[in-house]
């Protein structure tokens, strides 16, 4: 049995990972963290893992971390570059559910996210966890960072057209909206029932912080630098994220099957038939990214529609995907399951 611990799991990617890890066959929860709620049973703050989970919230101090084979970060940016360095000299290997390993240029990090890096050092071993980019390194990787939300919908979608070479990398546009679970459990006005419901709104148009982390993948696949506008937007619902995606053709192709080619092979990828429009709740609770390719009246603007959980394959769910690599494991373990609807 794998010994996993998880440090942040009173939020909503920590008690999302705890729901995947419940029945995983192979991994045995021996620690979550909590410093606000140490002592408290888990299912007594979360009733839906009464009978899954038998643990106490405990202080990260106090969790024997370096005890485990894995451990998830499900922490705010900065927490896990300032503990990864001991937990893998300890022999512990680490997934990072925050940004804290990304981006691989420091200034950048330094300048999107507001603070100096306490472990630079280990950024450049970090392996990107985007398993449809970087399975083979991730097998064998010490450190994973778990992309973003935003980051893994937006890349998904355009990866097949810049990877062919077949639209201008130059000015690249992604609208993106999420559900409020995007900003944490963590209580803030933005996200309260009578701010947030009922309403629709962009944010971060003048720059988000992924913004560079969706760069730094798209030029990789390129191999060049690409021009972005990247807008995000909240949306009244809790879980979802709806990219619609935009570029501009440069050379004709059979878009519907290079999509198809692209992820044949993928288990979390799933192309839908031409026409179709992927919606958020069609993956709610599943490790899936679902797929559409358009080219609205048979123009030279390509349109993707990208959508995905934010808190499964968007964070806790691809997560679990990059355990399962890492460990050598069927890819899909504890992963396999269907949509919730409506
Ligand atoms: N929500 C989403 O859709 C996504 C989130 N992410 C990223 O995942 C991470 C977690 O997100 P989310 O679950 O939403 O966050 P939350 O804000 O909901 O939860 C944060 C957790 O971290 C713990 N924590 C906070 N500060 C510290 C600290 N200094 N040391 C140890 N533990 C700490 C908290 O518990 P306590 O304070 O009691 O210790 C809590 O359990 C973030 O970095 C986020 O950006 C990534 C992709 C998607
Ligand atoms: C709706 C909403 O607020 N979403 C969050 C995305 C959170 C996230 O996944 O960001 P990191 O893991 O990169 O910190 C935001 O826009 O800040």
């Amino acid at each position: 049995m794998i010994k996993v611990g998880i440090v942040g799991g009173t939020g909503y990617t920590g008690v999302e990972l705890l729901r995947l890890l419940a029945r995983h066959p192979q991994v045995q929860l021996t620690a979550i963290t909590s410093r606000a709620d140490a002592g408290t049973r888990v299912d007594a703050m979360f009733p839906s893992l009464r009978g899954y989970v038998d643990l106490c919230f405990s202080h990260p101090d106090q969790s024997q971390l370096d005890q485990c084979d894995a451990v998830f970060f499900a922490t705010p940016n900065g927490i896990a570059m300032q503990q990864a360095r001991a937990l893998l000299d300890a022999g512990v290997r680490v997934i990072d559910l925050a940004a804290d390993f990304r981006i691989k240029d420091i200034p950048t990090w330094e300048k999107w996210y507001g603070m100096a890096h306490a472990c630079p050092e280990l950024v450049a071993e970090a392996v990107y966890g985007l398993p449809e980019v970087n399975r083979e390194a991730i097998k064998t990787a010490r450190l994973v960072a778990n992309p973003g939300c935003y980051p893994t919908a937006v890349q998904l979608g355009f990866l097949p057209l810049i990877e062919a070479g077949l639209v201008d990398t130059s000015n690249l546009i992604a609208d993106a909206k999420s559900g409020v679970s995007g900003a944490g459990r963590k209580a803030e006005i933005g996200t309260l029932l009578a701010e947030a419901a009922d309403s629709f709104k962009a944010y971060g148009v003048p720059g988000h912080r992924h913004l560079p982390e969706i760069k730094q993948g798209l030029a990789r696949a390129a191999g060049n630098e690409v021009g972005l506008t990247f807008v995000p937007h909240l949306t009244p619902m809790i879980r979802g994220i709806h990219a619609t995606l935009y570029s501009r053709i440069k050379t004709d192709a059979d878009l519907q099957a290079l999509f198809e080619q692209r992820y044949a092979s993928e288990p979390f990828v799933d192309v839908l038939p031409a026409g179709s429009h992927p919606e958020t709740r069609s993956v709610r609770g599943a490790n899936t990214c679902r797929i559409a390719v358009h080219r609205p009246q048979g123009g030279d603007t390509v349109v993707v529609l990208s959508v995905i959980d934010n808190l499964v394959k968007g964070a806790a769910g691809q997560a679990v995907h990059n355990l399962n690599l890492m460990f050598g494991l069927p890819e899909a373990t504890a992963l396999d399951v269907v949509p919730l609807l409506p």
